[in-house]
């Protein structure tokens, strides 16, 4: 099942639906991953019940194609890459590799956007549209994406700002409501990820989960926390 499907299913069965991401190094944080096998974590949240998984494989995070290959081999659950997605050939690439959906970042792309989208829809991937302004959510609403995110926190600035919830709160409205919407980063607590589901449909969280004492009861909280 695609994770623009998956998302809707959780939902339905009343669960939150979450997108874990494995997430290796934080351009804020430092080193996530503190010597642990990345398919460790990923078993961990097949476990937990998650939506989805989220793999970043851009160097500035310090992620690898390799790693997004083996994670999609090892998984039932769908697969979203995260990188500056610049060019169709990498668009290609993901759906050889057997990944669900594809970041593409409106703040990269501009106008070509929709172009980007619907080239990667051709290729049997679900789209996640990234907006971060009013005028990101415009560019995104014009396109066919199945799915938009709001990302909390400034990519431009490899995230090392404090973005939080309060950005889905007040762009939410301005993103059209007939596709499956992910507040991404900056979710710390159940609380945050409440806040983040009463506009957004699904929420996107690493560095919270990556840095928890005890991943699996962390996550599974999250996914059953009622709201
Ligand atoms: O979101 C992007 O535009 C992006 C593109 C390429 C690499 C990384 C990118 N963002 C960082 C993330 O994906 C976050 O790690 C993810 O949203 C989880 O956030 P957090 O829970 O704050 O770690």
């Amino acid at each position: 099942m695609n994770l623009s499907n998956m998302v809707k299913l959780r939902k339905k069965e009343g669960a939150n639906p979450v997108i874990a991401e494995i997430k290796v190094y934080s351009p804020k944080h430092g080193d996530l991953l503190r010597g642990r096998d990345p398919l460790d974590i990923l078993r961990i949240y097949e476990r937990s019940g998650v939506a989805g998984i989220s793999y970043i494989t851009a160097n500035e995070f310090k992620g690898n194609f390799d790693t997004l290959r083996q994670i999609c081999n090892e998984t039932d659950l769908p697969v979203l890459r995260k990188d500056f997605i610049t060019s169709k050939g990498e668009i290609e690439r993901t759906a050889e590799v057997g990944a669900s959906a594809i970041l593409l970042i409106t703040r990269i792309l501009g106008e070509k956007t929709a172009e980007f989208v619907d080239y990667a829809l051709d290729h049997g991937l679900d789209t996640l549209v990234e907006v971060h302004s009013i005028e990101e959510a415009r560019i995104a609403n014009e396109t066919n994406t199945t799915m938009i995110g709001i990302n909390n926190r400034d990519i431009a600035i490899l995230e090392r700002d404090d973005g939080n919830v309060e950005l889905t709160e007040r762009l939410c409205r301005h993103v059209r409501g007939d596709v499956v919407r992910v507040s991404e980063s900056g979710i710390r607590s159940i609380d945050d990820l409440k806040r983040a589901l009463k506009c957004a449909d699904a929420a996107l969280i690493g560095t919270a989960f990556m840095m928890a004492e005890n991943t699996e009861e962390f996550v599974r909280a999250f996914v059953e926390a009622g709201r």
